[in-house]
């Protein structure tokens, strides 16, 4: 209380009617804000339990607290530190005191202008919403309670009781032990008697309802697949094999005496309880399939039970045999019967067999249990041998030192596996006996030992499969002298996958199960990816089906490169474990995103966004990332019947091309400048050849190609286009094209501007194209407003002069007319539309088409030039930089490589979609028709003006 002296006390007394009852706020009038509380100091009755205590600044409230009746100082845990200090103190009271409070301030002493008496005020409104927030507090942890108890009571309904009463009956007294001081707090200051009444009612509701639970728990009928089944297996399989050891047992050894009797008898009956109790209450409810159904009804499944061998065999079992023990007395051999039970031994493993997490570890087990009961039986004959013949009578027989049993437990052991020197036979019995026992080990050994051994290879086949494979790529690497780097990347790659897989053949494992299955096993595995993927977020659980098929899992080490730009799209990705980079900048060191577990990639290639069927970015992994792989075929099956999907991935590609096309227009801006110097100094720069131009000039002069191309162009420039759309140009070319079996109409313009008007549906099975089927298709997929713009440009058709007004005014809604009398358009028609018409993927050109009758050679003539023609144009091609080139397809035999490609791209500055025209080439150049009409170009193609 130092600071008590240096800083200004304020004192108010309470008066005693307001003490009593409660202290609502201390206001302080006239504090400044930058005034702050030191200390709070209460004398008070504090009559209640819970009193609320506010202490309010000019400027609004400082501070709220709770202060119990007895407990002072958690009046100062519920306040902020910076509010309470050290200095704060709170005095013991008692109900006579009148309450006082002081506040202390660091306002100094020297400024009392500064205070007004503080006055504790009855605020009778806040004094009501006191009230009733107390109340509301204690409702709300009523109502929590009983939920907590709630859900308790219902867990216990739900879950099996646990067998064992005393372990039950510690749970219940620890949810006593748990629940008492959570209920007690609520019931504080109530009458204790009445805690203890409700444990007792709760006690006894309890009870009931486990005694009530416990009867209608027991299955009606039972699976034979379940763990209640399989566990009442394991009991009858444990009392069969007691019985099939301890009746030899007995029978020979001496171990059956007048003292132990009223044991085994014991164990025996209580046996045989449990062999009736399988009969009666349990084999009669084990539901069986008929028909595919399960067959639950009762009486049907005891009709089941009755009509079965192992019926008989568990009634045969339990015959009476041992009643003899009254004519005979006790002879364990009596009990024989009982091992007829051996069906439920066989039953309990092949059970277990089904549904152990490590079915080896069962097979192993039976395996030993076969074995040790033939050494057992083993030594039971030597035994009986052995006292048939006088025990000690020779040096063969037991000599009758030691445990009888171990002994000859060794005995058997022994001789079964051949190990150690045994007595050699001394008369024709122990010949006999000794064969036998050889021959049993013999068996032992090929087949139970051999079994063993299988078992144990199946369970470590994986691991065996990979030691494999691992040596023989080592090897190879070895032998190919693969760079240390290499092969270790190798090696640490088949490890990871092993490490995380457990199997290099993950694929294969699933291809046995049905489709249904094979797809409930994908989504269990893959579910957690697939929830976190943005795009499936709300899409429809037919399609996740549908896709999670059609995954396919990857692995890709720390620095490996994922997909690099400008290869060809094929597959997206989606993330599974670990980050990838999306590389960028001109060096494509820029990371411009980092993409974690649910993130998809990959996808802005595969979509058929026009210009955009490269990759846009180098994408590599950070680290040891697992990546799901989808292909453009199975991503477009999907999509095709998800166009919400669809729209997502659109939207989110077009996002990300604009943002990539603005950051390298941003710098690309620097670089301009350095650019035009260049040009500047260097202006005997070869002009960059069009695309066009070179053509014309490898193909022979005469062939079609080449009159066609060399037709004189009308000056009116006619279709426009521009990748963007927007820009258009004037264009005196149009050109379609069939690019893998997608179809592309182009309006190619002398500036390199293509309008792309990409035509998916188009597939390669298509064995006819024509130019209206073409166009009336691709006329979906183009922009109103490209059109627009386009035929704002085109000149008055000289044909159909009403045509653009006319289209301009129906454009909206009707696209395909426009194009249907696009395609009418005469000249087009007559140049190439009418042969094209018909120009298949394959065959003649039909009879009476414009084609045929402009073929430059006869068809024998054409045979003998066309391969010099051919190979000049190959060759003048490669020489302009390696224009022929199949980048994706098929590695050319001419020499000519995609990086020779790319750089005659940089050198004549040539669009990736004159490559792909290119590059189709090969494809199509066996056609016949082609040859020999000299076209050197995209499948059927075709080029034309408009005049
Ligand atoms: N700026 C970016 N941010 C995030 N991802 C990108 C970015 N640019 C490209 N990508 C992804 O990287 C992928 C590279 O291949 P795609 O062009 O097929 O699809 C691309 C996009 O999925």
């Amino acid at each position: 209380m130092a600071m008590k002296e240096k800083v200004c006390s304020h004192h108010q007394k309470v008066s005693p009617d307001v003490a009593s009852s409660r202290i609502n706020y201390v206001t302080l009038p006239n504090v400044p804000d930058t005034t702050s509380i030191h200390a709070i100091e209460i004398q008070s009755p504090l009559p209640e339990k819970l009193k609320k205590i506010r202490t309010h600044k000019t400027s609004g409230i400082i501070n709220t607290g709770y202060v119990p009746d007895s407990e002072e100082h958690s009046f100062i845990k519920k306040l902020p530190m910076s509010v309470v200090d050290q200095n704060t103190s709170f005095q013991s009271h008692s109900k006579e005191t009148v309450p006082t409070i002081t506040v202390e301030t660091s306002v100094t002493p020297q400024d009392p202008a500064h205070w007004k008496d503080s006055l504790p005020i009855e605020d009778e409104s806040w004094s009501g919403s006191g009230r009733a927030s107390n109340v509301y507090h204690t409702i709300q942890r009523l109502v929590q309670a009983f939920a907590e108890r709630a859900r308790r009571v219902k867990e216990k309904i739900v879950q099996t009781p646990t067998p064992s009463p005393t372990s039950s009956l510690n749970e219940e007294e620890n949810e006593k032990q748990h629940d008492r001081p959570r209920l007690a707090s609520l019931i504080q200051n109530d009458d204790p008697s009445a805690a203890n009444d409700w444990m007792e009612e709760d006690k006894g509701i309890w009870y009931c309802r486990m005694s009530k639970q416990l009867l209608l728990s027991f299955p009606r009928v039972l699976d034979p697949q379940s763990k209640v089944y399989i566990s009442w297996l394991l009991i009858v399989t444990l009392c069969f094999v007691y019985n099939a050891w301890s009746i030899f047992l007995r029978a020979v050894f001496q171990y059956q005496t007048p003292e132990s009797l009223p044991y085994l008898l014991s164990f025996d009956y209580f046996s045989d309880a449990i062999y009736i109790i399988d009969m009666v209450v349990f084999k009669v409810r084990v539901k069986y399939l008929h028909e595919g159904f399960w067959v639950e009804d009762l009486a049907a499944t005891r009709k089941n039970y009755f009509k079965k061998t192992m019926f008989k065999m568990d009634l045969l079992s339990l015959f009476p045999l041992d009643l003899l023990y009254l004519v005979y007395g006790f002879n364990a051999l009596f009990r024989f019967p009982r091992m007829l039970k051996v069906q439920t031994f066989w039953e309990f493993f092949n059970r277990m067999d089904a549904v152990a997490k490590s079915p080896y570890v069962v097979r192993i087990l039976r395996t030993l249990i076969y074995m040790m009961y033939l050494i057992h039986l083993n030594a039971c004959g030597y035994y009986a041998m052995s006292v048939w013949e006088g025990i000690g009578s020779n040096d063969w027989v037991f000599q009758g030192e030691g445990n009888a049993y171990i002994r000859c437990m060794y005995f058997a052991t022994k001789t079964a596996t051949s190990i150690g020197k045994n007595p050699k036979p001394k008369n024709e019995y122990e010949y006999i006996f000794m064969t036998f026992s050889w021959l049993t080990g013999v068996f032992i050994f090929a087949f139970l030992i051999g079994q063993i051994r299988d078992i144990v290879a199946t369970a470590t086949q994986n691991t065996t499969q990979y030691h494999q494979v691992m040596d023989q790529m080592v090897r190879y690497m070895r032998h190919l002298n693969l760079p240390e780097n290499l092969q270790y990347r190798v090696r640490l790659w088949l490890n990871h996958t092993w490490e995380q897989q457990k199997t290099l053949h993950e694929s294969k494992i699933l291809d046995s199960l049905p489709m249904k299955m094979k797809t409930d096993v994908a989504i269990n595995v893959h579910y957690n990816t697939l929830v976190k993927v943005q795009l499936f977020k709300n899409c429809d659980k037919a399609l996740l089906r549908d896709l999670v098929l059609k995954l396919r899992p990857v692995l890709f080490l720390p620095g490996d490169n994922i997909c690099r730009k400008g290869e060809l799209g094929k597959e997206m990705y989606i993330v599974n474990k670990g980050l990838v980079q999306v590389m960028g900048g001109e060096e494509g060191d820029v990371v411009l995103a980092t993409l974690s577990e649910g993130s998809v990639f990959g996808e802005i290639s595969l979509l058929g966004i026009p210009g955009c069927n490269r990759r846009t970015a180098d994408v590599r992994s950070k680290g040891f990332s697992n990546l799901f792989v989808l292909g453009k075929a199975d991503l477009w099956d999907a999509l095709e019947h998800y166009p919400d999907a669809q729209a997502i991935l659109k939207k989110k590609a077009q996002t990300l091309i604009k943002q990539n096309e603005d950051r390298e227009k941003l710098a690309s801006g620097s670089r301009k400048k350095i650019e035009a110097e260049t040009i500047i100094r260097d202006p005997s720069r070869t002009p960059t050849p069009r695309l066009l131009k070179t053509v014309l000039e490898v193909v022979h002069p005469n062939s079609m190609c080449a009159q066609l191309f060399n037709k004189k162009r009308s000056s009116a420039p006619v279709l426009i286009g521009d990748r963007s759309q927007n820009n258009l140009l004037p264009s005196p070319r149009l050109r379609a094209s069939s690019v893998s079996g997608v179809g592309y109409l182009s309006l190619n313009t002398k500036q390199d501007g293509f309008l792309n008007l990409k035509m998916p549906s188009l597939s390669q099975k298509d064995d006819k194209v024509s130019l209206e089927n073409f166009l009336n298709k691709t006329s979906e997929d183009i922009a109103p407003k490209a059109i627009k713009e386009l035929l704002h440009r085109v000149p008055t058709l000289p044909h159909k002069p009403s045509t653009q007004s006319e289209v301009i005014r129906n454009l909206e809604t009707e696209e395909k007319v426009i194009w249907e009398r696009l395609c009418s358009h005469e000249d087009l028609i007559k140049s190439s539309a009418a042969s094209l018409d018909e120009l298949p993927m394959m065959g003649k050109p039909p009879t009476g088409s414009g084609l045929e009758l402009q073929l430059p050679y006869k068809p024998a003539e054409a045979n003998s030039c066309l391969k010099t023609e051919e190979k000049l144009a190959r060759e003048e091609m490669c020489s302009h930089g390696n224009l022929i080139t199949s980048p994706v397809d098929e590695p050319l035999n001419n020499g000519c490589n995609s990086s020779n490609a790319s750089s005659a791209s940089e050198q004549y500055n040539i669009e990736e979609e004159d490559f792909l025209s290119f590059s189709e080439y090969h494809k199509y150049k066996q056609l016949p028709q082609l040859q020999q009409s000299g076209f050197c170009s995209t499948g059927y193609f075709f080029e034309s003006e408009f005049k």
